[in-house]
């Protein structure tokens, strides 16, 4: 309950006088009953949705609240559902009520002293109070949009992407991970030619894995096209696992560090892009460590622990599984640090819709202090216009809050 004008009575879901029927769940006893019901005049079954839209028509719900309701039915990680829980219980619609109550005092004092500053009634320092106030909320609105998307990643799924060389073992991770036969494996290189696709809960989050064509030099314009799909997730995906053979590795442990940037940097920056935005969304996966001996292992674990400037990496082999457990450990760490804690700090803004209202806010907020010395009607515009943003995620603009304020504020004339 976010404190925004609630019906009190009755104290049904819609707001409105309900009956509930108790009655055995047999398919005939419900038919039966159905049945009568439909044969009373006025009497009809319910639209989609339709219980929902009447409690938020009732001030029983805003918008964010109906948007969280929707999300937990639709929910299917605990993460998920933990979001959806927190934002239906009304978290987040209470932190943008907060923040519209704070502005409506703003705009108060603005007009108040537009309205009343020439016959002198009003305090000194008004419109002082309002900048501090302003440049706070709008501190707190940049900083909330600041999130690195964590809400609405959680509520869509991280996009994981597997890339790498030809058979290196892409889809045997992807089977691995999802221990089914998804993908086709086969040791013909080149296998691999379209994106496959599959939704897994890692650690109670969801994540879209993407199996991707394999990279290599090739005059086949299917295997090209296959490759440039490879990219593109590349450039779109949260995390990028890259894995590749172990047995490639140099014999010679001084080599394993260059050998590894060199393989990243041909592979997922092939125009010499700075790595500084691609490497901290990676994680390594050197496949295929059945093949090497237990010396050649401890070589490359150590190479690995001295290496500077490489992504976090892991030693695995899809054929046997060793190693497995440390790879799900380090991607579930990934993902979890993608999506954040949905309980802890504040509530996470969860769809586009919030984002681009707050955006607008926030630009509004900048209005007021663009216009604040020229022209102090269109910097309370600027506020007012931040105010209907923010009403529009919850679904609730009010000018009467507005003169409320304004006579509970100032004692004019005094
Ligand atoms: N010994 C061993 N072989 C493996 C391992 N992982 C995969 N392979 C084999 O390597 C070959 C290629 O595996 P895939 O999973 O098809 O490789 P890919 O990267 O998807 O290959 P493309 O789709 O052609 O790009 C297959 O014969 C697999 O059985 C592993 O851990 N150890
Ligand atoms: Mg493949």
């Amino acid at each position: 309950m976010n404190g925004i004008q609630r019906v009190e009575c009755p104290h049904s879901f819609t707001g409105e006088d309900s009956v509930e029927f108790h009655i055995h769940g047999g398919p005939a006893v419900i038919s039966g009953v159905l049945q009568a019901l439909g044969s009373l005049p006025g009497v009809r079954p319910s639209e989609a949705g339709e219980f929902t839209r009447r409690a938020f028509h009732a001030g029983k719900l805003d918008l964010t609240e109906v948007e969280g309701l929707g999300d937990l039915i639709h929910a299917e990680t605990q993460a998920q559902r933990r979001q959806a829980l927190r934002q239906m219980a009304g978290d987040l619609g209470q932190l943008y009520h907060d923040w519209s109550q704070r502005l409506i005092r703003c705009l108060a004092h603005v007009e108040a002293f537009i309205d009343f500053s020439e016959d002198e009634l009003i305090e000194d320092g008004v419109l002082d109070q309002v900048d501090g106030a302003v440049s706070q909320l709008q501190t707190e609105v940049e900083r909330h949009l600041r999130d690195g998307r964590r809400g609405e990643r959680l509520r869509h799924g991280v996009q994981v992407v597997i890339a790498g060389a030809t058979n290196a073992g892409k889809s045997s991770l992807l089977n691995v991970l999802c221990q089914r036969p998804v993908a086709i494996v086969s040791p013909v290189a080149g296998t691999t030619r379209d994106v496959v696709e599959t939704h897994l809960d890692i650690g109670g989050f969801p994540v879209l894995l993407s199996d991707t064509a394999g990279l290599r030099d090739t005059p086949d314009s299917v295997e090209r096209e296959g490759m440039r799909r490879a990219r593109e997730r590349v450039e779109q995906a949260d995390l990028t696992l890259v894995i590749l053979d172990s047995t490639h590795l140099p014999t010679d442990r001084r080599g394993v560090a260059g050998f590894l940037s060199g393989h990243l940097r041909t592979l997922l920056l092939p125009g010499g892009e700075d790595p500084g935005a691609a490497l901290p969304r990676c994680l390594l996966v050197l496949n295929k460590t059945d093949l090497l001996t237990a010396e050649q292992v401890a070589g490359t674990q150590s190479a690995l622990g001295e290496a500077e400037g490489l992504p976090p990496a892991c030693l695995l082999s899809c054929q046997t599984g060793d190693g497995l457990d440390d790879f799900v450990g380090a991607l579930r760490k990934h993902v979890k640090a993608l999506c954040g804690d949905p309980l802890s700090g504040a509530p996470s803004l969860t769809q586009a819709r919030h984002r681009a209202h707050l955006q607008q806010c926030a630009q509004a907020l900048a209005q007021y202090h663009r216009y604040r010395d020229l022209d102090l009607a269109l910097a309370a515009e600027g506020v007012r216009l931040a105010l209907t943003h923010l009403g529009r995620i919850t679904g609730r603009v009010g000018a009467e809050e507005i003169l409320d304020v304004i006579f509970r504020d100032f004692c004019i004339g005094k």
